[in-house]
């Protein structure tokens, strides 16, 4: 591969005008939107009215008039064709965590029984998904919801008649690798089980089908691909025929029938409406419904193909420069088979990381030794790839990655 291959890659990028609708700085090669999406400017301009006008001139006026009290559901709305579910089956709320607390206890006290009381996942999950279902055996004690997670591979098989709930995150942050999510929902099913799927490291970079995948239950985050901003409002999906079936714990005001009626007693909204629980977070979820304009005409299988192909070139690349003697892909080789991100194993990856920073290639370090790279096809372009591995190669082999100034660990990283 030379560089006008590059170039006409660029050429021929239908998604190409995308990234002027980002407040990206000039010398930056940000290949960080897996952990956090760049700033749209749209969402810019929407800040400054929301507090300005909405907040400032409109005050209390606004939660009728600028229709703040229905944003959960309108946002979940927009947020519903990039899932394949229906508008009804979706809102933003919380953050991932709590929606997965709320999910996991409805599930387990939708299936009843103490013969069906397990929640299944893979312990290579994403850890609060871990540590959520952990939490809620503790509460409920290990007889009404025994927690069990086996290695990713062995998913399938770990599925039994005592699987209450499925938890599966779609595409793993460490290696990520991608699931077959259908094949599971098929094999939760013929066990009676309902599979919860966690849509952080695939919604807004790939097509996603809840419906036609039969998926009982979702969540995701709208911070990374849906650049919804640090600490955005998450989302949740619950598929219709289970609405009206399921109880949430959480019973908040915001998830009554009629919350401004301030009866003494809960009485849950047969909706989607019933899984929120508290006065959503207005600013960000108007951050976050300003960003999803962006998303409206946009053709996710074109996403997904510029994605594959971005993820494709970098690797090439790595592997023309013979950086695959020093980093060790831990993704799968196939793009087929993985989100929009690469990972690679190296004693030094967090130093590397530190280094690339320097040069202006912003990837992450995750514990204990690897490197992450995202690639978000509204703003990555092939000219980016290009770059950061040519700096990746100068970083490598002038083994800058071994000044002892790389070495002073952050909390975040
Ligand atoms: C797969 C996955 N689930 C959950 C989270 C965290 O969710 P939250 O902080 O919104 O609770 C992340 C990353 O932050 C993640 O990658
Ligand atoms: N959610 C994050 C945060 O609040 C601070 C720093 C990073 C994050 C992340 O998104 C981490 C991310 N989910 C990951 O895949 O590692």
């Amino acid at each position: 591969m030379v560089v006008d291959d590059i170039k006409t890659l660029d050429q021929n990028d239908p998604l190409t005008s995308y990234k002027a609708q980002f407040a990206l700085p000039d010398e930056v090669i940000y290949l960080d939107g897996n952990s956090l999406g760049a700033l749209p400017k749209r969402v810019s301009e929407r800040m400054e009215e929301t507090t300005r006008q909405q907040w400032g001139q409109d005050l209390i006026s606004s939660w009728n008039k600028h229709q703040w009290v229905t944003l959960p559901q309108r946002v979940g709305a927009k947020i519903a064709p990039l899932i394949g579910a229906n508008a009804e089956e979706v809102v933003c709320c919380d953050s991932i965590s709590v929606n997965l607390f709320k999910l996991l206890a409805a599930a387990i006290t939708f299936n009843g029984t103490h013969v069906r009381n397990r929640i299944v996942s893979s312990h290579d999950n994403f850890p609060t998904d871990l540590y959520i279902a952990q939490g809620l055996e503790t509460l409920l004690g290990s007889e009404r919801c025994q927690f069990v997670d086996v290695a990713e591979d062995e998913l399938m098989h770990a599925i039994d008649d005592q699987t209450a709930v499925v938890m599966v995150t779609e595409v793993n942050f460490r290696s990520g690798k991608r699931l077959d999510i259908a094949a599971l929902a098929q094999k939760a099913h013929q066990h009676g089980a309902l599979i919860l799927v966690d849509l952080a490291h695939s919604a807004g970079v790939m097509p996603i089908h809840l419906n036609q995948w039969r998926v009982d239950m979702a969540v995701g985050c709208t911070y990374k691909y849906l650049n919804g901003g640090p600490g955005a409002p998450a989302f949740l999906y619950v598929r219709s025929d289970l609405l009206g079936n399921l109880q949430q714990p959480v019973a908040g005001w915001f998830g009554h029938s009629n919350p401004f009626a301030f009866a003494a007693d809960y009485t849950p909204d047969q909706g989607i409406k019933q899984f929120l629980a508290g006065t959503p977070s207005v600013i960000s979820m108007a951050a976050v419904d300003a960003s999803l304009e962006l998303f409206s005409d946009l053709d996710m299988e074109q996403v997904r193909t510029k994605s594959m192909q971005l993820t494709q070139v970098f690797h090439e690349l790595i592997e023309q420069t013979g950086l695959t003697k020093t980093l060790t892909l831990l993704s799968p080789l196939s793009a087929n088979e993985r989100g929009s991100q690469l990972s690679y194993a190296f004693d030094y990856a967090y130093e590397l990381c530190q280094a690339l920073i320097a040069r202006g290639v912003v990837a992450d370090f995750r514990a204990p030794n690897f490197i992450r790279f995202g690639f978000a096809p509204l703003y990555n372009s092939f000219d980016d790839v290009w770059k950061a591995v040519e700096l990746v190669q100068q970083v490598i082999e002038s083994k800058d990655y071994l000044q002892p100034r790389w070495a002073q660990r952050q909390t975040v990283t």
